[in-house]
C-alpha cells in the first residue's frame, strides 16, 4: 500500500467510526456530562489519568476545564494527575509504577468528586489502582476505554458511567476519545451557562 492510499484508509476508517459509535456513545457521554456537573456544582473536582497518549487527553481535558473550551465562563475546578513528575517519579521509585495515580487520587480525591480514567486497553494497571482508589474515597468514575472495555469495564459501580469505544486500534479508540472529550466539555459549557 502506498502512503497515500494509507493515510487515505486512516482517514476513512477513523471518520467510519466516529459516524458508527455515535449511536452507542452519545447516552452515556450525556450521563457523564451530567455526573461532571453534578460534581462541580457541589464544589467537587474532576481529577484525571491515563498512561501515553491518554495520558495527553487527560491534560488536554483538564486544560479546557481550568481555562475555557469554547464559550467564556470561570474556570473550573479539574486536576490532570499525570503532570507532576516530581510526585509520579517519586512514588514510582519507592513503591511502585502501579501506584503513581492511585496514591494521588487517594491524597487529592474527596466524596462527590470525579475521577476521568482513560485507557483504550481497560487494563492499564496503574488506571485500574486509580479507579479503585477513587471507590474507596467515595467519587464516580467516568472510564474512557476501547476494545471490550477490558478489566476497568469489570470493576464499575452502579454510579460509574463507562464510555467504550467500539474498536481494536488503539489509535482509532484515541481519536475518538478526543472527540468525547470535546463533547463533554461542551455539554459543561452548555449546562452550567443554561445555553438550550
Ligand atoms: O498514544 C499511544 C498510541 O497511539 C501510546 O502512547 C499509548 O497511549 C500507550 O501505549 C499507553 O501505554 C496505552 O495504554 P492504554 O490505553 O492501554 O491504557
Ligand atoms: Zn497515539
Amino acid at each position: 500500500m502506498d502512503l497515500i492510499s494509507r493515510i487515505n484508509h486512516h482517514f476513512t476508517e477513523s471518520a467510519n467510526l466516529k459516524l458508527q459509535a455515535v449511536d452507542v456513545l452519545s447516552t452515556p457521554i450525556s450521563a457523564a456530562a451530567e455526573r461532571m456537573v453534578q460534581c462541580l456544582m457541589a464544589d467537587g473536582k474532576i481529577l484525571s489519568c491515563g498512561n501515553g497518549g491518554s495520558a495527553a487527553d487527560s491534560q488536554h481535558f483538564s486544560s479546557e476545564m481550568l481555562n475555557r473550551f469554547e464559550m467564556e465562563r470561570p474556570g473550573l475546578a479539574a486536576i490532570a494527575l499525570t503532570t507532576d513528575t516530581s510526585t509520579i517519579t517519586s512514588i514510582a521509585n519507592d513503591y511502585d509504577y502501579e501506584q503513581i495515580f492511585s496514591k494521588q487520587v487517594r491524597a487529592l480525591g474527596h466524596t462527590g468528586d470525579v475521577l476521568l480514567a482513560i485507557s483504550t486497553s481497560g487494563g492499564s494497571r496503574n488506571v485500574i489502582a486509580a479507579i479503585r482508589a477513587a471507590h474507596e474515597r467515595e467519587m464516580t468514575v467516568i472510564a474512557l476505554t476501547g476494545k471490550a472495555g477490558g478489566e476497568i469495564g469489570g470493576i464499575l459501580g452502579p454510579n460509574d458511567v463507562h464510555i467504550c469505544v467500539p474498536h481494536e486500534s488503539t489509535a482509532r479508540i484515541q481519536e475518538v476519545h478526543l472527540l468525547i472529550i470535546h463533547c463533554l466539555c461542551d455539554a459543561i459549557d452548555c449546562m452550567l451557562l443554561g445555553v438550550e
